[in-house]
């Protein structure tokens, strides 16, 4: 046996002896208020594909992997990405007290934890990472002995609270944990104010999904907790401090939040900067620095309207506010769904209103995501699947004719298509990181993560609703489920056995290939027979783009909607490349050249590189270098990685300009470039 086949093996056999047994014979019914529904024959094979696939794909050190795995043989029996144990104890609210201090990067102060006993324990175990605790103490003031256990790296430590007593089943707990977090923690941007708009003051902000929550604050870091919090925070008079919360006095330097709806811990969020904000409609404000907040507050001014139509197909909203905040450029995702303050790239300002639908996308995450969670990270694409079906659905139901809406939403699910199987060539087809349900034992989430759960997820859900009578019978089996999961958290069994009961007298629904659609790698084994009327135009003008006898003009695109012209685009990077002259005249001609909108630059630009186009290798690296949103820096960079005569020169760009990116930018970015850790930029 190879070396590599041994320590795959080895992981293998750790991992279920340590692990998988205890984790499949485990009920949560308290936590989920459901009954379990594993099936063992599912889920083992996978784990070992899941692993082999990881530990040879990602060149990972073999040592420190194993490490890794023997210490997460205490880890969650309901979340491979997490210490805690919610089915012994679970966290039912959070008040945090918190001072920002942008001298030293850290914030610093208490989180104090209301927690209901579900099982005879003498400790509480908590996810915290890199954060440095000064004490704990129980809710009579008396200071609790703990153990921080080690530091595993992506992960964090295992923080087990010993209590001086047994605490039997029905008790409730309060813990005081006073901390300051790490100026490292992976969830936190702290910004110099070059990197802000204004130039003069520094930023902060949050990402804490997936897993990042645990270096702000010791709680048990999985969707399969929710809580309630509240927040004192204290930042310098002049900055606006926003959390995922409804905010309440802003009095001097100190500012309080409440959020009475329970969520899982990546939904806790915090920004901090020199903010303005405009009234966007009854329930929303758009927030962002001073530079920003005109084009923010045209761009995103139909949010009402977004709003409305969500809730007619989903029912009310109700988390009370919708904010959105617009982030620095280095924010690292299009839209983050944080409760009441939606986070966007400023790459959304493109002037022409044309991302809205990330808007909707957020909107939706109101209900699928927030209201009805993933239990943990495998189950992502119920979360994200969901809402990509729905923010589609919602998007057609703003056209009036109904055969313009059905087209477009088919529109949208064909660039999805596109989106899912570069995914899927980009993990490779056999994958199991292509699976819809993936197995994250040994696995960082932010390594799973890809367009996969959300287009294949989505496309699985328009096959349902095909397959059970379309829209008219689906819509209302949503409103169902989101009724019967609303505050809870949910995985992909659960999601079935809710399904097929609800269907059980509908014939169709037994032809359904679960196992494949669920478990198998790559592209989804049904594809729907979607409408192509507005594909169809595009593909007229590859042909001529093809004929190097045509000469190419504006008239060409002239009709063309901002989203057909993405869509032309991104058949064109998964064509042969094109000839130079070709490329000038198309990039002149059709103004994609220097294009605003970055969804149409973005895959210019990537043309441009596979046409080894150099000089344009300028404008590439200053795409990369002023926006960090990753779903679009990621395949530029790797784009960049491929061609070898600029390698070198992307390593270095990269490295010269990490020190400005998001701690998840830069770790998959070093991934992407096959960096490994000790390689630094020497500068
Ligand atoms: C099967 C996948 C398994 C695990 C992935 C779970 C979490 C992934 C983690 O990396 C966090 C993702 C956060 C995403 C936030 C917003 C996105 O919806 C933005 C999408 C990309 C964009 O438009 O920029
Ligand atoms: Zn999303």
């Amino acid at each position: 046996m190879s070396l590599s086949a041994k320590v795959v093996t080895r992981v293998f056999q750790l991992n279920l002896r340590n692990n998988v047994s205890n984790i499949r014979q485990r009920t949560c019914s308290v936590i989920l208020q459901q009954p379990r529904h594993y099936s063992d024959t599912i889920f083992r094979p996978k784990l070992f594909n899941t692993k082999q696939y990881f530990y040879r794909n990602m060149s990972t050190n073999i040592a420190a992997a194993e490490r890794k795995i023997r210490a997460m043989g205490a880890l969650s029996p309901l979340d491979p990405s997490s210490f805690s144990r919610p089915e012994q104890a679970i966290i039912r609210h959070i008040s945090l007290n918190l001072n920002v201090d942008f001298e030293k990067h850290v914030l610093h102060g208490h989180a104090k934890l209301d927690v209901d006993v579900l099982e005879d324990i003498n400790s509480l175990i908590l996810d915290a990472s890199n954060l440095k605790i000064s004490s704990i103490e129980a809710d009579d003031g008396s200071k609790l002995q703990y153990k921080l256990g080690e530091h595993i790296p992506n992960m964090g430590s295992k923080l087990t609270i010993l209590l001086p007593k047994q605490h039997i089943a029905g008790e409730k707990l309060k813990i005081k944990i006073t901390y300051t977090t790490d100026p490292q923690a992976s969830a936190l941007q702290w910004l110099d104010p070059e990197q802000t708009s204004g130039k003069k003051h520094p930023y902060l902000f949050s990402q804490c999904q997936p897993i990042h929550a645990r270096s702000i604050l010791p709680c048990q870091d999985t969707p399969a907790v929710k809580f309630t919090y509240d927040a004192e925070v204290t930042a310098p008079e002049e900055f606006t401090v926003l959390m995922s919360a409804l905010r309440g006095e802003a009095r001097s330097n100190r500012t309080t939040f409440r959020q009475p709806m329970p969520l899982p811990s990546y939904l806790v969020a915090i920004a901090v900067g020199v903010l303005e904000s405009r009234t966007l409609g009854p329930r929303s404000r758009v927030w962002s620095e001073k530079e920003e907040i005109e084009r923010s507050a045209w761009e995103f001014a139909e949010t009402e309207k977004y709003l409305q139509a969500a809730e007619k197909l989903c029912g009310p909203y109700e988390w009370s506010e919708y904010d959105l905040l617009v982030l620095p450029p280095s924010f690292p995702y299009g839209g983050m769904e944080n409760p009441c303050l939606t986070f966007v790239t400023p790459t959304l300002l493109a002037g022409d209103r044309s991302q809205a639908d990330v808007i909707v996308h957020e909107i939706m995450h109101s209900w699928t995501g927030n209201l009805v969670t993933n239990r943990n990270f495998e189950h992502f694409w119920l979360n994200e699947g969901f809402t990509v079906f729905l923010e589609r659905k919602v998007g057609a139901s703003l056209i009036n004719d109904s055969v313009e809406a059905k087209r477009s939403r088919d529109f949208q699910s064909l660039l999805g298509l596109q989106e899912l199987s570069e995914a899927v060539s980009v993990f490779g087809a056999s994958s199991p990181l292509t699976n819809l349900v993936v197995d994250l034992n040994g696995i960082h989430p932010d390594d799973a993560f890809s367009r996969v759960p959300y287009e294949k997820g989505s496309l699985f859900l328009r096959y349902l609703e095909d397959q059970v009578g379309g829209p008219e019978v689906f819509d209302d089996f949503l409103r169902a489920y989101l009724t019967k999961f609303r505050k809870k958290s949910l995985d992909t069994e659960q999601f079935k056995a809710f399904l097929l009961e609800y269907f059980k007298d509908n014939q169709a629904i037994k032809q359904v290939d679960w196992d494949s659609w669920l478990h198998k790698s790559g592209m989804p084994p049904i594809i729907p027979d979607y409408d192509t009327t507005m594909t169809k135009a595009i593909s007229a003008l590859l042909v001529k783009i093809d004929d190097s006898n045509a000469s190419l003009s504006y008239e060409d695109v002239a009709n063309f909607t901002p989203h057909q012209m993405i869509h032309m685009l991104q058949q064109l990077i998964d064509r042969p490349a094109l000839p130079l002259e070709r490329l000038a005249a198309l990039g002149k001609e059709y103004k994609v050249n220097g294009n605003k909108n970055t969804e149409i630059l973005y895959r210019w630009l990537r043309l441009c590189i596979r046409s080894r186009d150099d000089t344009k290798l300028q404008d590439v690296f200053h795409f990369v270098n002023s926006q960090g949103r990753m779903k679009y820096v990621r395949p530029v960079y790797r784009d960049l990685y491929a061609w070898e005569d600029v390698r070198a020169r992307a390593i270095d760009n990269f490295l010269k300009n990490e020190k400005y990116m998001m701690h998840v930018s830069a770790y998959t970015l070093r991934k992407d470039l096959h960096l490994d850790e000790k390689t630094k930029n020497t500068e």
